[in-house]
């Protein structure tokens, strides 16, 4: 939590640039007030101005102190006019008026607005990371594919091969080291299952080979849970029965894999797991992994009664190396409908989609390509598609020179998504993270714009998000790039149309100023003018919903100027030097 970056109240783009525009309208107003001030000074103290009766206003000498200070008053009052006609008065009307607008929107487009200022950034943003499973995949999980005693169950849950004592170990695993629970209903109807997918997936293919659930948890009692973490990507358990005392382990499937040492044969004796057996095993985990399938692998040990500490039972850290390799299922999750439409959507919005993921990297580039975030005949290997330990290793400027090839991120910690977060953020992406675990806050936190999952979503998640998906769904996400793009046009429209009018009015103001001594309007009916015209102006302008149009240009980003003032300076000095973006409002 080290690099955990604090708040330091970081402004977003549009804030930045709008300060830009205040700074520069500022300036232009007070230079213009100066200029005009300087004029009708000169012009005033050395007799060039008239009464309306012919008589020269000021005479040096003659005029009295009281007279000259009057004159001098009316001299800073036009000034002072003219200060006020430069001013966008209606801005941060406007500007309110159009996030809380769209705010109320999005929320019909299952998008919960946390940070008003959010929605905006959404708009200029130039990247998504996205989470897989939840919001690519649907997060319903079944097993398809199962891979027991060495042996390819057919369909997989056909376990007549399998001695019955095996089948019990691999039952008892399944049914201890769960955090779901499956629920019996006395009417004999189907049976309730609880828990993560994945758990939900694994209990309910344990139901189908045979488990009884709850004579299965009474046989034998819980000493020790090391609970399932996202960063050992593994979870074990330690139960006592009359057998003894066995460490059930499951957890990602090539890394449990590894830490075995035999396998448990098809008439239940131990076999040594040999360099040709471990390949057969890996290669049927790439093959379930290349066909987008989730590897949850089942391993297991024996632990002598004295090995286990008496007292301090709560730090007993359960062996985990020296395995027996059980058995390996394989989890389908399918894609989202409409997902590939809506990655299809980014890639012409100029928005780069990333999937970052705790799963196998085969699993993970599978499901990219099946929703579009990969190209078939691109490139798919490193860096393009790399694992996360592999960048994690790297030094922090290797890991910025990859960031922006970066497309696919398998076995992924919540640590790496913060290191490339950050990788990313100092290229310069503006940078938007959906994240459903504890331990993504992190990342949500770093991320110019944090998404977090509303039905899978952990409240911390939740907290440090900006915006809450409500249905999970990476189609969302999009319709939220579409709401900050159409803010982000609005405040666009509204600046200009200030912009318009209060270059006019300065015109007109100085000119009058300079050539008759006076301003057509005063500084109180102007602001009149400005109060009527700058609220009825936002409110039309603010209240546009977006257009298709919106998500055929490039984004924003942090550094392309954009706004108007940015607009006319660049177009006036160097009009080459134009962001890509298509400027058809203008
Ligand atoms: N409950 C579980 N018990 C054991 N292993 C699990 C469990 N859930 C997931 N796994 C294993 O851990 C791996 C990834 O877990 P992790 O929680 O890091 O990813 P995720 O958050 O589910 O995926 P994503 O980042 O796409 O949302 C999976 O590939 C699977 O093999
Ligand atoms: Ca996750």
């Amino acid at each position: 939590m080290a690099n955990l970056s604090e708040d330091n109240g970081e402004e977003t783009p549009l804030q930045v640039r709008l300060n830009g525009v205040a700074t520069f309208i500022g300036m232009v107003g007070l230079s213009v007030a100066g200029v005009v001030l300087g004029v009708l000074a000169i012009r005033y103290f050395t007799g060039h101005t008239k009464n309306p009766d012919g008589t020269v206003q000021f005479r040096a000498g003659t005029t009295g102190l009281k007279q000259g200070f009057m004159g001098a008053i009316r001299i800073l009052t036009i000034a002072v006019t003219i200060v006020v006609v430069a001013v966008p008065e209606g801005l941060p009307l406007a500007v309110t008026l159009t996030l809380a607008y769209s705010m109320r929107k999005m929320m019909r487009d299952k998008a919960l607005v946390r940070r008003l200022s959010s929605c905006e950034t959404m708009g200029s943003a130039t990247t998504i990371c996205s989470d897989k499973t939840g919001t690519l995949t649907l997060n319903k999980m079944t097993v398809v594919e199962a891979h027991f005693i060495g042996t390819r169950l057919d369909p997989c849950d056909d376990v007549r091969a399998i001695s019955s004592s095996s089948a019990a170990l691999l039952i008892e695993g399944i049914a201890q080291n769960t955090t779901g629970t499956v629920f019996l209903p006395e009417d004999g109807g189907a049976a309730d299952v609880t828990g993560s997918p994945t758990e939900k997936a694994i209990l309910s293919w344990g139901l189908k080979i045979g488990m009884d659930f709850n004579d299965v948890r009474s046989k034998s009692s819980v000493l020790h849970v090391f609970p399932f973490n996202s960063e050992k990507k593994r979870g074990g358990v330690a139960v006592q029965s009359d057998t003894g005392v066995h460490i059930h382990w499951k957890g990602a499937a090539e890394l449990v894999l590894s830490s075995c040492k035999s396998w448990l044969s098809l008439d239940g004796s131990v076999q040594p797991m040999d360099a040709q057996k471990r390949n057969v095993y890996k290669k049927s985990i790439e093959d379930m992994a290349k066909s987008s399938l989730r590897c949850v692998a089942f391993a297991y040990c024996q632990c002598d009664i004295e090995k286990i500490p008496k007292e301090d039972i709560a730090d007993w850290k359960l062996p985990e190396e020296d395995l027996t390799l059980l058995g390996i299922v394989g989890i389908k999750d399918p894609c989202r409908p409409g997902v590939r439409n809506a990655v299809q959507l980014c890639k012409n919005a100029g928005v780069k989609v990333r999937m970052v993921t705790g799963d196998n990297i085969e699993t993970a580039k599978a499901i990219a390509l099946e929703c579009g975030i990969l190209d078939a005949n691109g490139v798919i290997s490193e860096p393009f598609v790399i694992e996360g330990k592999a960048f994690r290793e790297m030094s922090e400027i290797a890991r910025g020179e990859i960031a922006d090839k970066i497309t696919v991120m398998g076995r992924s910690s919540p640590n790496d998504k913060l290191l490339l977060v950050q990788a990313l953020k100092r290229k310069g992406h503006v940078v938007a993270v959906t994240g459903d675990g504890t331990n993504d806050a992190p990342a949500l936190h770093e991320a110019d714009i944090g998404l977090a999952m509303g039905m899978s979503g952990t409240e911390v998640a939740k907290e440090s998000s900006d915006i809450i998906i409500l249905d999970d769904d990476f189609t969302s996400v999009v319709k939220v790039v579409r709401w900050g793009r159409s803010v982000y046009a609005n405040i666009q429209k509204f600046i200009q149309f200030q912009l318009t009018v209060n270059v006019a009015a300065l015109v007109i103001n100085v000119i009058a100023a300079v050539s008759s001594g006076d301003v057509p309007l005063n500084a109180v009916e102007l602001l009149w003018v400005n109060l009527i015209m700058d609220t009825l102006g936002a409110l039309a302008l603010a209240t546009e919903p977006p257009t298709d149009n919106l998500m055929k240009r490039q984004p924003v980003g942090r550094r392309h100027g954009a706004t108007c003032d940015q607009y006319y300076v660049e177009k006036l000095v160097c009009p080459g030097h134009l962001p890509n973006s298509n400027p058809s409002y203008l």
